[in-house]
């Protein structure tokens, strides 16, 4: 199947009310689907099952949702050539933008009187666009956003959702973990040598010490790089990579990812009394926004080694399971009455609710761009 068919392959499924989640990783070529035949809602508790998974910022609210790895395809995207869509306008809503600075300043003071370092606060904006088949709007975010995790997930039972998000949860491959600290935001304006107040330093220097903390007790040799510039899309973080050998015997993926989720680049320091804010305060639910999905435990075949005296092995590669998951970012939840795009910035004590207010509105554009 060509890239083409395996679209027209992916919308048929749509059509017909099957799961299936379709994919391509941050700078790759390549397009991943999985095709589920039937409409069971399987879920996953201890993360040792092998699929894609999707799972919601409480774990409490459900289960993390699997599509097995049984009907997988791949397919090389160089060759297709994608359709501009016409840029997107929205213009705010008053009442939207009074309430989220309303919850900026209550956390704001919330931080002041607790001592509690961070909370990120969310919204989410309804989009009354005309519609338009999601594999068409799925083709336009794939080629806007080259560097991201790009994704169209959909389930009858739970509905379908797209992002091109730039944050990895975590990432275990080839005997190592790596994660990262992503935070601090500001519009992009053509060059990545900016400068950063020192709100968004401590903010980001926060993510990567709480990270490191939890890490601790479950991995040894832990790296951590000096911060740096990302882009993402018309958008720029700081972001540390965070990495660390890793044995499967020694630890468990679910303990991984129990010591990492909600991290607090999405939920915030300490993070039970953050999660406990944003629970009570946030009048609307986040669902699956700034929870994580992608690959768990699928197998691959690596080459031992291409040393001499091991040329022999070579036949034989070893088989290894590899996990690569992102947080559910820059995202988008359609039904047929439009769309629902979620956003959210980090609150510290030195935030100021309009220029949060802003960077909601800035971090809109990333799917408002796709919508047709
Ligand atoms: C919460 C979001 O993004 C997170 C918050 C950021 C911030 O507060 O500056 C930056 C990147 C992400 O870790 C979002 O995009 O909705």
């Amino acid at each position: 199947m060509d890239a083409p068919e395996v679209f027209e392959h992916i919308a048929t499924h749509f059509d017909e009310a099957l799961p299936f989640v379709a994919y391509r990783k941050p700078n790759e070529k390549d397009l991943k689907v999985f095709l589920q035949e039937d409409d069971t809602l399987n879920t996953t508790t201890d993360y040792d099952e092998s699929g894609f998974v999707f799972a919601p910022f409480d774990t409490a609210f459900a289960e993390a949702i699997l599509i097995p790895d049984t009907t997988a395809i791949t397919v090389s995207l160089s060759e297709l050539s994608f359709e501009n869509g016409e840029p997107h306008h929205t213009h705010s809503n008053p009442a939207d933008q009074q309430r989220h600075i309303a919850l900026v300043k209550n956390g704001i003071s919330y931080i002041k009187k607790s001592g509690v370092k961070k909370i990120v606060l969310s919204r989410k904006q309804t989009i009354n666009h005309a519609y338009e088949h999601p594999i068409a709007i799925f083709k336009r975010l794939l080629h806007a956003y080259p560097t991201a995790f790009a994704y169209c997930w959909y389930h009858p039972k739970v509905g379908l959702w797209l992002g091109a998000t730039p944050e990895t949860l975590l990432s275990i491959s080839n005997r190592k973990f790596h994660t990262m600290a992503l935070a601090g935001t500001q519009p992009y304006k053509d060059t990545l040598s900016v400068s950063w107040g020192t709100k968004e330093i401590q903010e980001q220097q926060f993510v990567t010490d709480a990270i490191v903390q939890n890490l601790k007790p479950i991995l040894s040799d832990i790296k951590v790089t000096p911060a740096q510039t990302h882009r993402a899309g018309s958008l720029l973080h700081l972001k540390t990579d965070i990495s660390a050998p890793f044995k499967s015997t020694e630890t468990s993926l679910k303990t991984i990812i129990e010591a990492l989720h909600p991290t607090p680049a999405v939920c915030g320091l300490p993070r039970s009394e953050a999660k406990d804010f944003i629970l009570k305060n946030e009048v609307y639910e986040r669902n699956y926004y700034t929870g994580f999905l992608g690959e768990l435990n699928l197998q691959v075949t690596r080459k031992r080694s291409t040393h001499r005296r091991n040329m022999e092995n070579l036949a034989y590669g070893s088989i290894q399971k590899e996990s690569h998951l992102f947080v559910n970012l820059r995202c988008m939840e359609i039904d047929a009455k439009g769309a629902q795009i979620y956003v959210g910035g980090g609150i510290t004590e030195q935030s100021n609710p309009e220029a949060e207010w802003q960077e909601t509105v800035d971090k809109l554009s990333t799917m408002l761009r796709v919508l047709g």
